[in-house]
């Protein structure tokens, strides 16, 4: 007797075998969402995907290692070196890719602040897109908060900005990306973000200057309007350089 076949079987698409990164990026652009290397990706990512990613990572690394004809099954140094910088990209330096925003606990400004408020030197970490070599600096920012703006905890900037670092980035586009984030957090009247790191691909290779650093600062509302503000504050931030 001839069975017929279930339709609804027939429709179920198999996705076995099917990397977890195929799947994710699949997510992404049915969404017409960007990816780029300091876009965040956590809404795409299912739980416990970035366990199955990292085994993917893992993998594809050690074909790096085996690239550069490194004998890492007799070398005792780096016959793990695959599975710790996958954990190291995907957990721990690039984290801020794949995990949704820190909590912010936010306070109504009952006292109606509206000063200038400072808070760094933030140490900053990241990386740069270009060559994945460590980029680390400090970060100050300055509020100046009206009637309605939140306050949130102190620390909140440097969670904020470690979410926002955790990426493969370059200097200009993070010191924008935090400043959207705040803005979009605290609604202040005006928001200033001064950055300044060294970029170990101009230290440890390229050019080899160890000295030279990169500075760069983003203004916001009343900050980019009011020059004796923009003064006051950068004449504040302490120990800069
Ligand atoms: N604008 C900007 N440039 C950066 C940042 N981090 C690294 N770079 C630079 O990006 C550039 C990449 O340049 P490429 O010429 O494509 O790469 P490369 O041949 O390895 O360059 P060299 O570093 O000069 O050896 C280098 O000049 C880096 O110094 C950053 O945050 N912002």
């Amino acid at each position: 007797m001839l069975m017929k076949a279930d339709p609804s079987q027939q429709l179920q698409p198999t996705d076995e075998g099917t990397p977890m990164s195929v799947k994710i990026r699949e997510r992404i652009q049915a969404a017409r969402k960007r990816f780029h290397s300091n876009d965040n990706i956590a809404e795409f990512i299912q739980p416990g995907e970035l366990d199955e990613l990292l085994k993917e990572v893992e993998v594809k690394m050690q074909g790096v290692l085996d690239s550069m004809v490194i004998d890492t099954a007799s070398d005792h140094n780096t016959n793990d070196t695959a599975r710790r910088i996958a954990k190291m990209y995907l957990q721990e330096v690039f984290r801020g890719r794949y995990v949704k925003a820190p909590g912010i606990t936010e306070f109504p400004n009952a006292e109606h602040l509206n000063e200038l408020m400072i808070v760094g030197p933030i140490t900053v970490r990241s990386a740069c897109s270009h060559h994945f070599c460590p980029v680390i600096g400090k970060l100050w920012v300055g509020i100046m908060p009206n009637e309605h703006t939140n306050v949130i905890g102190l620390s909140k900037y440097a969670r904020l900005a470690e979410w926002v670092m955790g990426r493969p980035q370059i200097q200009e586009e993070a010191v924008v990306q935090l400043a959207d984030l705040i803005m979009e957090r605290t609604q202040p009247d005006g928001l200033a973000v001064v950055m300044e790191a060294s970029h170990y691909c101009m230290a440890w290779r390229g050019v080899k200057d160890l000295n030279s650093k990169m500075i760069n600062s983003v203004m916001r509302g009343v900050f980019l309007k009011n020059a004796a503000l923009r003064r006051e504050f950068l004449a504040l931030i302490p120990d800069k350089g």
